[in-house]
């Protein structure tokens, strides 16, 4: 299910959680630019209330999970991601060239970088690889929040030389889109290398 701000302010549970962590969202990705000596508007500038957006995902149980993913393998295409989980588990990422498992936690957040963040930030930060397995007798629900400008923002490096040349946003989601029906898997930031 996909919640854009306007339907969950209207009428959901979830509009306390959306509305908090669009705010955090907004706080992590300034630290971050800050981090690199990038005081910006940028992210408050590009990323709206109509651009952001809340996935709820639920996961039934599933008798064979080493053979079907909940979600396959994938990096997020926004600036973060701002996830909650429940405490079943099975959410994974890639670490050192492995696959960890990340503790579940109902009490905390987990924030990944997105390949926006990658570009804007020439590297300094790094999209995380991560996939949800599934449980062979429990149900699992998350809820992430993507951090995503509008389709005309220009995502250019914050500093030179830029490893990717600038694209727009609406550019980058097409060329995935377009991978993922051509080779049917996204291929992502290394098609906008210099
Ligand atoms: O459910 C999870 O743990 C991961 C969700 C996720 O990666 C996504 O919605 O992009
Ligand atoms: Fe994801």
């Amino acid at each position: 299910m996909i919640l854009t701000p306007r339907n969950v302010l209207t009428s959901t549970p979830m509009e306390p959680f959306a509305t908090k962590v669009a705010i955090l969202a907004q706080k992590l990705a300034e630290i971050l630019a800050e981090k690199l000596g990038h005081k910006s508007s940028f992210f408050q500038e590009s990323c709206l209330p109509s651009t952001c957006y809340l996935r709820l995902n639920r996961y039934p149980p599933c008798p064979i999970p080493s053979d079907i993913y909940g979600l396959m393998p994938h990096t997020d295409s926004d600036f973060l991601t701002i996830l909650h989980q429940d405490q079943v588990g099975g959410l994974q990422l890639v670490k050192d060239g492995q696959w960890i498992a990340v503790k579940p936690n109902p009490e905390a957040l987990v924030i990944n970088i997105g390949d926006l963040f990658q570009a804007w930030s020439n590297d300094c930060y790094k999209s995380v690889k991560h996939r949800a397995v599934t449980h062979p007798t429990k149900e699992r629900f998350s809820a992430a929040y993507f951090l995503c400008p509008s389709y005309e923002t220009v995502i250019e490096s914050c500093s030179m030389p830029s490893v990717y040349r600038k694209f727009s946003f609406r550019e980058y989601r097409q060329k995935v889109q377009e991978d993922v029906q051509l080779h049917g898997y996204k291929v992502g930031l290394s098609r906008f290398l210099v």
